[in-house]
């Protein structure tokens, strides 16, 4: 990461148009290598994310019952409703409640032998038939913004387009996140409404945020940059995952981002997760990474050495030889942003990951 002091705007016509391609693959390029976030605009689901951002409100004044009914503490998948104070992210609590969703009618896993991390895949739990449907045409209509945004980045890269297409998984992820207001009065401990992190669910994140602001990315001085809401109320906020920064070597890294709770005004946020195939092992990565670093032409970078350092000693948790897969990599995250879930569904790997400082952070 570079010392960028904004995020840049990618118009999702503008690399659609034969026209203005060229130009716009040249920008998402630069916001992919030396930024790792960018804002998405005219992606064509503006209406839809209007249309969810007003069930907020109603969704989470559901008496708290109708809420607890689909607590994650139900699902070995990690998907439901979570409460305010019961998510930890870099070892503090997160001022947020919400909602986690994963792609529905995905087909059971029946099979007795398959690796515990498979487990992540499961069903849905739906406070209303409405917040299903809304999931449902959410998620749905994402898959393909989100698949084509990845032959993009491809040809960005200088690769064929479909480069990234065998990495894709088969469940993405959605999540509904309100953040109360913490006026200052309620001290130090409160203004986190997310603490820094690289999400590690995928591939790429797609992020709706309403026009309160509080999320910001790192930049490589150890400078938090704000990512307001822009004028353009439906721009998508997209980020590198670390899935992504996987299988290029971090070459494309992730960037740790954080939202500060907000002082006076309630904030909701949609994050839409694309997921990424979990049975990819060790090796699988390294060789991808090696294979897809070589043709990435680094000759316009200023700083080649740089770019090769990063390719070769990223500390990427997913290409530690601590873990066997992407899948066993996730299935740590989950259990320990999520303490409480993950101790009741898998009280040994709760254990080792919870007693060895390696994996808290
Ligand atoms: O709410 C936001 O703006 C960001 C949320 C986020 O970073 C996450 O849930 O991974
Ligand atoms: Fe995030």
């Amino acid at each position: 990461m570079s010392n960028f002091t904004s995020v840049p705007i990618i118009d999702f016509q503008r690399l659609q148009d034969p026209e203005t391609k060229v130009e716009t693959l040249t920008q998402l390029r630069d916001a992919i290598f030396l930024v790792g976030f960018l804002y998405l605009t005219n992606h064509g689901l503006e209406s839809l994310t209007k249309r969810a951002h007003a069930t907020l409100p109603d969704l989470f004044s559901l008496p708290s019952e109708t809420k607890e009914r689909t607590n994650m503490i139900n699902s070995p998948s990690f998907l439901g409703y979570t409460h305010l104070g019961a998510e930890t992210t870099a070892l503090k609590t997160d001022m947020r409640e919400q909602f986690d969703f994963g792609t529905p009618n995905l087909p059971p896993s029946n099979n007795q032998t398959a690796p515990v991390w498979s487990r992540l895949e499961g069903q849905n739990q739906y406070p209303t038939p409405a917040t299903q449907s809304l999931v449902e045409e959410y998620i749905t209509s994402f898959i393909p913004l989100s698949n084509t945004f990845l032959q993009y980045v491809a040809e960005s890269l200088s690769l064929p387009p479909t480069t990234f297409d065998t990495y894709r998984g088969t469940m993405d992820r959605l999540k509904f996140i309100k953040y109360p207001p913490q006026p200052s009065s309620s001290g130090e401990n409160k203004s986190q409404g997310v603490g820094p992190h690289k999400d590690s669910t995928g591939l790429f994140t797609f992020l709706s945020q309403d026009t309160t602001g509080g999320l910001q990315v790192l930049n490589k001085r150890g400078d938090w940059i704000d990512v307001p809401p822009l004028e353009d109320e439906g721009a998508l906020v997209v980020n590198i995952q670390q899935g992504f920064e996987a299988i290029t070597g971090g070459v494309c890294s992730a960037t740790v981002h954080r939202v500060v709770a907000p002082k006076s005004t309630t904030r909701y946020s949609i994050p839409f997760f694309m997921g990424i195939r979990m049975d990819l092992t060790l090796s699988n990565l390294r060789d991808s990474a090696r294979h897809i670093v070589e043709k990435v032409p680094v000759g316009e970078w200023s700083d080649e050495d740089e770019m090769k350092r990063r390719a070769e000693d990223v500390p990427s948790e997913f290409l530690s030889d601590r873990f066997d897969c992407f899948g066993e990599a996730y299935l740590r995250n989950r259990i320990i942003s999520h303490p409480d879930v993950g101790k009741k569904w898998y009280p040994e790997l709760y254990e080792r990951y919870s007693s060895d400082p390696f994996y808290l952070y």
